[in-house]
């Protein structure tokens, strides 16, 4: 099996075989023996599998026996341990928040209260988009060429760059690992010339050049568009615009769609083809209301579409629509306007009337005056305005006392964050296949330890002999017998050997390593890879997260599991040097060191 193994990977079975099992000191023996940790031998498992991945925003297709899941796509906690490890919908804490310092919790609604079915949901957006293009001049062929709409296509946290038609993935030093031209992958040399590692002008990799999809309703955007960029370059006369205005095209396609009801009216006729219904969503809402915090919904949607979305999570059959949902909150204050409502002090804000179907608009003159009861009286409905009027409605001293949840990194959590010191617990659904998978790939993922162990001591190796070189030629320099001369010499030509060998084998090992890494990232997404990883750092939206989101979690009603009163603490950050034993530098020094004591040269490790 090892040889096959070998074999699939282009080693020189011989000396990957020794390499593993007796580690790289005795598959090299030139360089002397220092005592180390074996590397586990490779597992027969280490082999290139073609199975096919099922990319999924939270669920995902499969054919083992499963455990009940809840409306929320979560496992409900039960006294019988589940066959598997699983998510069971945590809260994870970034910074650590003591529930009870706070007195207001608000919440944004669209993928936040409201989950939306992806394929019924962004269809709507993707194939209005699409009309509204051939309406404005597009050719009449993208309608039927660039259908269907692929919802698993793409995931949060990507690049559009919209000058070149490109769609990027980066880790957390903006590192673009992963580029796509349209639907066409770009090489690596091709990445780097464009992006990596020089190119100053592109390291924002910020509007207008680019655009960042923050958020699950700009998955359409970036298919329509890299559709599109696909078309273009196939059909060279057919559109002749530059890409960067295929993309203003369809950001006002996708835009127009939200505003001239292409979608809400769809969704207020059949709220549950395109709602997922979550039966512990207002039990936790309510609970939250009783524990004497103020809440109040902060949403960037009208007050006609928000009453039928709150209806249908109240479980109303559609067409019923009661005003009972108010009940759950201080205040409610649709059409925000976020996130100019988190930054701009000085926008008006107007009283809905929600007894009117199309909540008719009266004005509040601005005036709450330090009495925010009887400006509350008045009705607490409220459209616009900014976080001045907020913290005044709710008698709030400082952002620390609020707690805003939402799912949008920039308009929700980022701003409020940032700008108005707000405490933010982002909303992630795709945390549920995120964590299930990563629970699934244990295995995998040791592997990719180990083989990331081989590569190292590959490089510690070659390093090593680099350096015993560079010792050995300064001998030689000071003139010694012949006989040792030519002692030294045969030694010489037996570290060039080993360096020359290792050399070949970390090229294979490295290849290995990256095909493994992406055949790991696959489980989680067949093109795009794990959601919080880019190779095996961090991605750019696990950076943001853990900059941003004080809390995150798949959805709202995990709430539920704690107290309202709960302190969340986040787990000890870790240095690279908290991880001293990991780390391949001390590796390197204290065999050194091992070797320098056994040979009685200086102890450099030491000095
Ligand atoms: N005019 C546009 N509206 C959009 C777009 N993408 C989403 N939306 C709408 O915003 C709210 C989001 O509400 P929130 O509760 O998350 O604050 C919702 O009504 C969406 O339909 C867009 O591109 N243009
Ligand atoms: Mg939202």
């Amino acid at each position: 099996m090892f040889v096959q193994v070998a074999r699939l990977y282009g080693f020189s079975s011989r000396l990957l075989w020794r390499t593993c099992r007796l580690g790289v000191h005795q598959a090299y023996p030139v360089l002397g023996s220092p005592r180390r940790r074996p590397v586990t031998p490779l597992a027969p498992a280490w082999r290139l599998s073609h199975h096919k991945p099922v990319a999924s925003r939270g669920k995902r297709k499969r054919s083992a026996p499963q455990p009940e899941r809840n409306g929320s796509g979560e496992v409900e906690p039960t006294l019988v341990s589940s066959p598997e490890p699983r998510y069971l919908g945590e809260i994870f804490c970034n910074r650590s928040l003591k529930m009870r310092s706070i007195k207001a919790i608000g919440f944004d609604m669209d993928y936040t209260l409201a989950h939306y079915k992806a394929e019924n949901f962004e269809t709507l957006a993707y194939e209005g988009a699409l009309r509204r293009l051939v309406h404005a001049g597009y050719p009449s062929e993208v309608l039927t060429e660039l259908q269907p709409y692929d919802p698993q296509a793409y995931i949060r946290g990507l690049v559009i760059d919209k000058k070149r038609g490109n769609v990027l993935k980066m880790d957390r030093h903006k590192y673009v690992k992963l580029a796509f031209h349209g639907f066409q992958r770009l090489s690596k040399k091709e990445r780097d010339a464009l992006y990596n590692p020089t190119a100053v002008t592109w390291a924002s990799f910020s509007e207008p050049d680019f655009a960042v999809v923050d958020t699950l309703f700009s998955l359409p955007d970036a298919y329509l568009f890299s559709k599109l960029v696909e078309f273009k370059d196939r059909y060279l006369d057919l559109i002749e615009k530059p890409y960067e205005q295929i993309y203003r095209d369809v950001r006002r396609a996708v835009d127009l769609c939200h505003r001239d009801g292409t979608i809400k009216q769809r969704v207020a006729q059949e709220p549950a083809k395109y709602i997922e219904y979550d039966p512990h969503l207002i039990p936790t809402l309510r609970r939250l209301k009783r524990s004497g915090r103020k809440t109040f919904l902060l949403t960037n949607s009208l007050w006609e579409y928000t009453n039928v979305v709150m209806n249908f999570l109240m479980g109303n059959p559609p067409g019923v629509l009661e005003l009972a949902w108010l009940d759950l909150f201080d205040v409610v204050i649709v059409g925000a306007n976020k996130p100019a409502f988190l930054t701009d002090p000085r926008l008006w804000m107007y009283r809905v009337d929600p007894t009117s179907l199309e909540g008719k608009l009266s004005n509040t003159e601005g005036v709450i005056d330090g009495n925010a009861e009887a400006f509350l009286r008045e009705g607490k409905v409220l459209q616009g305005g900014s976080y001045t009027h907020l913290q005044e409605i709710l008698s709030l001293n400082t952002g620390s006392e609020v707690l805003y949840v939402g799912d949008h990194m920039f308009s929700d959590i980022l701003r409020s964050k940032r700008q108005l010191g707000w405490r933010t617990m982002l909303i992630i659904p795709e945390l549920t296949h995120e964590i299930d998978e990563m629970l699934r790939s244990e295995n995998d993922r040791q592997r990719l330890r180990e083989m990331r162990f081989l590569r190292d001591e590959l490089d510690e190796m070659i390093d090593r002999a680099e350096w015993e070189l560079h010792c050995e030629y300064e001998r030689s320099e000071q003139l010694p017998d012949p006989e040792t001369e030519r002692t030294r010499m045969r030694r010489i030509d037996a570290l060039r050997q080993s360096v020359e060998t290792a050399e070949s084998e970390l090229q294979v090992v490295k290849a290995a390593l990256a095909a493994e890494t992406e055949r790991y990232h696959q489980r989680f997404h067949p093109v795009w890879g794990q959601l919080f990883k880019t190779g095996y750092q961090n991605s750019r939206f696990a950076e943001q997260v853990e900059q941003y989101a004080c809390l995150y979690t798949s959805r709202v009603s995990n709430l539920r599991f704690v107290s309202p009163e709960i302190t969340f603490r986040c787990m000890s950050d870790q240095c690279p040097h908290d991880r001293l034993s990991e780390n391949p530098m001390r590796r390197i020094l204290e065999r050194r060191r091992q070797t320098t004591k056994t040979s009685g040269e200086v102890d450099i490790a030491a000095s």
